[in-house]
């Protein structure tokens, strides 16, 4: 997904910046030299804090904002440049989820979604039909008649989802689609988007502040700060090897990477002299994560390890798994030599007295 190769991406930001008019004449640089290319058919979510840029990265791509450096392509197409019918040309093939729904209260679910297809001229008899597909295809059946405020979050996303879905983009963009969302409804969206991306190969650009979203759905990644991309590449390696300190503390929210307080206060960087034990970060991939290999390491060499902390979970369809443990400072080196030679990937995270 990343680097400098476009050619062939569904979408791609060549070296792009957007700065605002801030107050009292500043300048705001919400993008700086981001260059990302997805591929068609993929996933890809970007995450950030507030502020960081997400919504301009995206809203860039259906032509919202126009960058004030680079290039932004969809299907090859110049965005930045397009104007008139280039343009929406281009808008056609982008769809867009909100994280409020954007939904017109004063029209029936089937109306909502008819909107698109309606300003397009798509005659009144292939409205009807297509309208009826894609209520049938965001799992509506029976609530065409119904307005907004008769529908539950999940359902409005559905209507929203549907109707991004009429003009049949390419492309879909995902505006924090689950942010407003309880976890169990936020799970049935994620798994509707899902589905739709395999069985309609549609490209998905998906901003969210959770990596949970991005762990359940997405095979790429991109973690943006200040403008800037600070790592990017396929999900499932960005878990397994985070580079930078921001990825470092989004993981820390969904995986076993957080230190219990009572060891967390107590850890130091450097080796102590006299006895301590090492804390070590172990990371489990592929199919290395349902392998015993800490009772291994007691049985074949003696060395004893503490779970601190510890999650096993699927990034994608692969299993994924971090744990903290602790083993006697003194056998440290061994037991991560041990580990490393079985596949599995090791930090030494800091020392306990
Ligand atoms: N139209 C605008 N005029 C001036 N500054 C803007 C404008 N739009 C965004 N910004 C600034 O650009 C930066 C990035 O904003 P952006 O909305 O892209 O961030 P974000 O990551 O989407 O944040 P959030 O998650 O809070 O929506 C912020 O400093 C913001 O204040």
């Amino acid at each position: 997904m990343t680097g400098n190769t476009a050619a062939g991406a569904a979408i791609s930001f060549e070296g792009v910046g957007k700065a605002f008019a801030g107050p009292g004449g500043t300048r705001v640089h919400a993008l700086e030299d981001v260059t990302l290319a997805v591929e068609p058919g993929a996933i890809c979510g970007i995450i950030g804090r507030s502020g960081a840029g997400k919504s301009t990265l995206l809203r860039m791509v259906n032509g919202l904002e126009r960058p004030t450096s680079g290039t932004v392509t969809v299907a090859g197409r110049d965005v930045g440049r397009a104007g008139g019918a280039g343009l929406r040309t281009i808008r056609r093939g982008v769809g867009m989820i909100f994280q409020h729904f954007n939904l017109l209260s004063s029209r029936t679910v089937a109306g909502n979604i008819a909107l698109p297809l309606e300003i397009a001229g798509t005659p009144a008899p292939d409205i009807r039909a297509r309208v009826a597909d894609l209520i049938a295809r965001v799992g509506l059946d029976g609530l065409a008649g119904r307005y907004p405020a008769e529908l539950s979050g999940g359902q409005k996303q559905r209507v929203g989802i549907a109707r991004a879905l009429a003009t049949q983009p390419r492309v879909l963009l995902s505006d924090e689609a689950t942010s407003a969302l309880d976890p169990e409804t936020t799970q049935t969206v994620l798994r509707l988007l899902a589905d739709i991306n395999r069985d309609l190969g549609l490209t998905v650009l998906l901003i969210t502040h959770e990596m949970a979203v991005v762990r359940d759905i997405a095979s790429h990644m991109a973690v943006i700060e200040g403008g800037r991309i600070v790592e990017s590449g396929p999900t499932y390696d960005i878990f397994a090897r985070p580079t930078h300190p921001t990825t470092r503390s989004f993981l820390g929210g969904v995986t076993g990477l957080t230190l219990p307080g009572f060891i967390a206060g107590r850890m130091e960087e450097a080796r102590p002299d006299g006895p301590s034990d090492e804390v070590i970060r172990v990371t489990f991939a592929g199919t290395h994560a349902t392998d015993p290999m800490l009772s291994k390491l007691a049985t074949e060499l003696g060395i004893a390890s503490n779970i601190l902390a510890g999650a096993i979970e699927e990034v994608g369809p692969h299993p994924f798994g971090n744990l903290l443990i602790s083993v006697d400072a003194q056998r440290g080196a061994e037991a991560r030599a041990y580990l490393e030679r079985h596949g599995l990937l090791t930090k030494v995270l800091g020392y306990v007295r």
